[in-house]
């Protein structure tokens, strides 16, 4: 047996066959395309098959001591990536079934064979081969894009879940802020839609992600809309989206709110600021769970969860007939209301701390300490843009005294004065809009001490003949309000 020098750039057959003139013959036909090993017997051609890169088997049926077609079964089993051809003599159509069936023959050859017919069947052979590797690579690729793919997205949802869960809603101990997470960690699990009352700032939106991100839609999108920001004139396009050359302008589909929030929730901000004709659009893609983008043929159907907010009373704009009904009892499955910030003192004091640590971070400060005096400052401000004010003042106290103690004098004249805007709209920031009367008006009277005592610089002689209260009665009332920490 004389095997040739392995060419780098041939691929390689092995011939197998017990008939040296056969040999010489399939030897000759590939030789200039292929390099071609020759094996008399099954075992020469295991040894080859151990040691050489073999990309075809030309193998005879007849063969000494086994059939052709069960070795080709064992070069199945023990080499699948070659490619197996049979020559035989003969034409038993139940023997090239089993053929194909158990020793996965690529091709069968018969007696007598055309030398380019063969040359064209070995070179088919090859070219199986290297497709069949390619897209095994591609599969794997695939598989393993996709898993990656999969796994980066599934780790980023964990993220967002975690990023915004209900306990990120900093709160403290027996805030009233326990019992509304409980309320919306159990309406998250279900499909109703969810209306959040509140001032501005008092943390609508952070509750509403908490929402989305509990529920069983976590993977879908959570898409905010402001719904005071869009004019009118824009309406159709922002909400349901519009097709190319729908309009002058349009250069190209443009997905409407719902289409982006499709699978997920939408977060309706403002909706107590929304126009007659917003609402009628609204609640047409309520009640028919489908758009139809302007210029489409065709109405696109929608599966979004609803969680709307406002700082209005909404239910006193239905009365006042500035909403419709039927569309707040669409929104208004469930109502969560969150509490300002001056009606839960307590909350002030791990939000500050957070925030601090937050910001210091961003920052890339090392932080800043919070004292008890400065923290029982804080707490005594009524805080009218609620958590989003506490948070902006603790920033700009930190970049302007970076590594310092936050005393009370590094925060701003306004928070320092305790002043709070006057007009009509700001006083439902202020008056507190639920409680007792009384309830509301301790509340109005701490702010009312805080505010003098602030101005005062904690001067007790001069706040109580300010308010015309004794030494002893304005120290009673600092008790009662928390004031004297
Ligand atoms: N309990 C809280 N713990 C930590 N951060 C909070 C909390 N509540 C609110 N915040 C933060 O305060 C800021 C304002 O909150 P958010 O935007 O959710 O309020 P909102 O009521 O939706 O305000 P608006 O009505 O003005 O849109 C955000 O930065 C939010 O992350």
């Amino acid at each position: 047996m004389t095997q040739p020098l392995i060419s780098e750039s041939l691929p390689t057959v092995l011939v197998v066959d017990d008939e040296v003139h056969s040999q010489d013959a399939l030897r000759r036909t590939l030789d200039d395309d292929f390099t071609v090993f020759t094996a008399s017997s099954a075992e020469e051609a295991r040894g080859l098959l151990e040691c050489e890169p073999v990309n075809v088997i030309l193998c005879d049926q007849r063969m000494p001591g086994q059939t052709g077609m069960s070795f080709l079964k064992e070069v199945r089993e023990r080499w699948p990536e070659v490619v197996r051809i049979a020559i035989s003599g003969y034409t038993d159509s139940e023997d090239i079934i089993a053929g194909i069936n158990e020793a996965g023959i690529y091709q069968y050859i018969l007696k007598p064979w055309g030398p380019d017919h063969l040359l064209e069947s070995v070179r088919n052979a090859v070219e199986a081969q290297s497709l069949q590797r390619q897209n095994s690579r591609l599969d794997l690729e695939l598989r393993t894009s996709t898993g990656v793919l999969r796994q980066r997205t599934s780790t980023k949802i964990t993220r967002a879940r975690n990023h915004f869960g209900f306990d990120r809603i900093v709160r403290a101990l027996g805030s009233p802020l326990d019992s509304i997470c409980a309320t919306a960690e159990r309406v998250a699990r279900y499909d109703i839609s969810v209306l959040v009352l509140g001032e501005s700032g008092t943390g609508k939106e952070l509750l509403a992600r908490a929402i989305h991100y509990a529920s069983p839609r976590h993977t879908g999108p959570f898409v905010v809309e402001n719904c005071a920001a869009i004019p009118d004139t824009l309406l159709e396009s922002e909400l349901f989206g519009h097709k190319r050359g729908a309009f002058t302008g349009a250069y190209e589909d443009h997905p409407g709110l719902f289409q982006r929030a499709h699978g997920g929730t939408v977060f309706l901000d403002e909706i107590g600021e929304t126009s007659p004709a917003f609402q009628v659009k609204l609640l047409r893609v309520l009640q028919e769970g489908e758009v139809r983008p302007v210029g489409a043929a065709r109405p696109v159907p929608v599966d979004v969860r609803v969680i709307a907010a406002t700082h209005r009373q909404l239910e006193q704009r239905v009365r006042d007939d500035l909403f419709r009904e039927d569309l707040y009892y669409r929104i208004a499955g469930v109502t969560i209301t969150m509490p300002p910030l001056r009606e839960r003192a307590a909350d002030i004091v791990p939000i500050a701390r957070k925030t601090v640590l937050d910001v210091a971070a961003e920052l890339g400060h090392p932080g800043a300490e919070l004292p008890d005096d400065t923290l029982a400052f804080l707490q005594a401000y009524p805080w009218p843009g609620n958590i989003r004010e506490l948070r902006n003042e603790i920033a700009r106290a930190l970049a302007l005294h970076d590594g310092q103690q936050l005393t009370p004098g590094v925060f701003s004249a306004r928070v320092l004065q305790g002043r709070t805007r006057g007009t009509i709209d700001d006083m439902s920031m202020v008056v507190p809009q639920s409680g007792t009367l009384v309830e509301r008006l301790d509340v109005i009277e701490a702010m009312v001490l805080r505010e003098s005592l602030l101005r005062h610089r904690w001067n007790k002689t001069r706040t109580a003949a300010e308010l015309g209260l004794s030494r002893v009665g304005l120290r009673a009332k600092m008790q009662r309000f928390g004031l004297d920490k």
